[in-house]
């Protein structure tokens, strides 16, 4: 055991000539919340339908709980609890009645019925038919469903799509929990950077395909280097000035940017430009923000 819930090696997706899915080598960390963000068709639900055993991979391994998906497909496929695209119920039943037509199919005993209700806050609305349930409403019987077969693993395809602000924390704190009270360990998409960084411990960025970052969310982060904006009265002579000295200077409409700095090296950087006779009308801070990296790596696509 390496710790790892759902390990792939070069998983591939072809549609005709294009790699939908390119090479994934994605880690799963047990007990985490592992965040799969990518902007829309990165290949996010052809991976996640490639997990599920829906669609079949161009080339690749996939090992979810240590084990090969394709040789141990319906035993891994019962511990595994999942939500991809939207739902379909029975609307003229009821929440409850619609959980009991899948714990009859899959032999499951009623009590867990009112247990997972519980779990997603649906106990009031129970009996209401489902048809007069709002989006969020129909999002937590999908998880209700979901839990129902007490998974080790839930795999969630952009769960909050389409949900107002009250819904998307409702979801997002159920997600939350499921490790720390149940041991369960959670994959969730999305193509929202603040939705990742509201819930997920653990963090893969896909861009055309192809994985770009994972890691901790915190290593990612952590990435929001400090950089200088500079507006001076010779911006030329100033870039120039500065790359001789070894810093990393970009041209930025009206002034510089320089990339990666302390406080010692802003004072560095002044006195360079005051000692060679360089008015400076600004001297700024600029963080990078979270929203910044992710649109750096995937509009470039380049790994960090
Ligand atoms: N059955 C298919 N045939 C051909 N191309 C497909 C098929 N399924 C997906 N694709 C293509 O694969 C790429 C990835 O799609 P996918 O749905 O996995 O992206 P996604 O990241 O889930 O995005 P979204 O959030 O928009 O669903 C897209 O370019 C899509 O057009």
């Amino acid at each position: 055991m390496d710790g790892y819930i759902i390990k792939t090696k070069n998983l591939t997706k072809k549609h005709g000539k294009v790699n939908s899915v390119n090479s994934l080598n994605l880690e799963v960390p047990e007990g985490s919340v592992y965040g799969f963000l990518g902007p829309n068709g990165a290949g996010k639900t052809t991976t996640i339908k490639m997990l599920l055993g829906l669609i079949k991979p161009s080339n690749g391994k996939i090992e979810i709980f240590n084990r090969d998906l394709l040789k141990n497909r319906s035993s891994i496929l019962s511990k595994i609890g999942s939500l991809v695209e939207s739902p379909s119920y029975y609307g003229h039943l009821s929440g409850y009645k619609n959980l009991e037509v899948i714990a009859t199919m899959l032999d499951i005993k009623k009590s867990r019925i009112d247990e997972v209700l519980r779990l997603v806050r649906l106990t009031k609305e129970a009996h209401k038919p489902v048809k007069h349930y709002s989006l969020g409403m129909k999002q937590r019987l999908g998880i209700a469903s979901a839990l129902i077969g007490e998974p080790k693993l839930l795999i969630l395809d952009e769960p909050s799509n389409g949900l107002d602000p009250s819904g998307i924390q409702e979801i997002r704190e159920l997600i939350i929990e499921m490790p720390k009270l149940f041991g369960i360990t959670v994959m969730v998409s999305s193509h929202l950077l603040s939705e990742i960084d509201a819930m997920a411990t653990h963090v893969g960025i896909i861009n055309e395909g192809k994985l770009v970052f994972q890691d901790k969310l915190d290593v990612l982060q952590n990435q929001n280097k400090s950089q200088l904006y500079l507006e001076v009265g010779n911006s030329e002579s100033a870039y120039s000035q500065l790359k001789n000295q070894g810093w990393e200077v970009n041209n930025k409409s009206n002034g510089l940017l320089v990339n990666s700095i302390s406080r010692a090296d802003i004072a560095k950087i002044v006195e360079t430009l005051v000692l060679k006779k360089n008015l400076i009308y600004k001297v700024n801070e600029h963080k990078n923000s979270l929203e910044d990296i992710f649109l750096n790596l995937t509009r470039k696509g380049e790994s960090l």
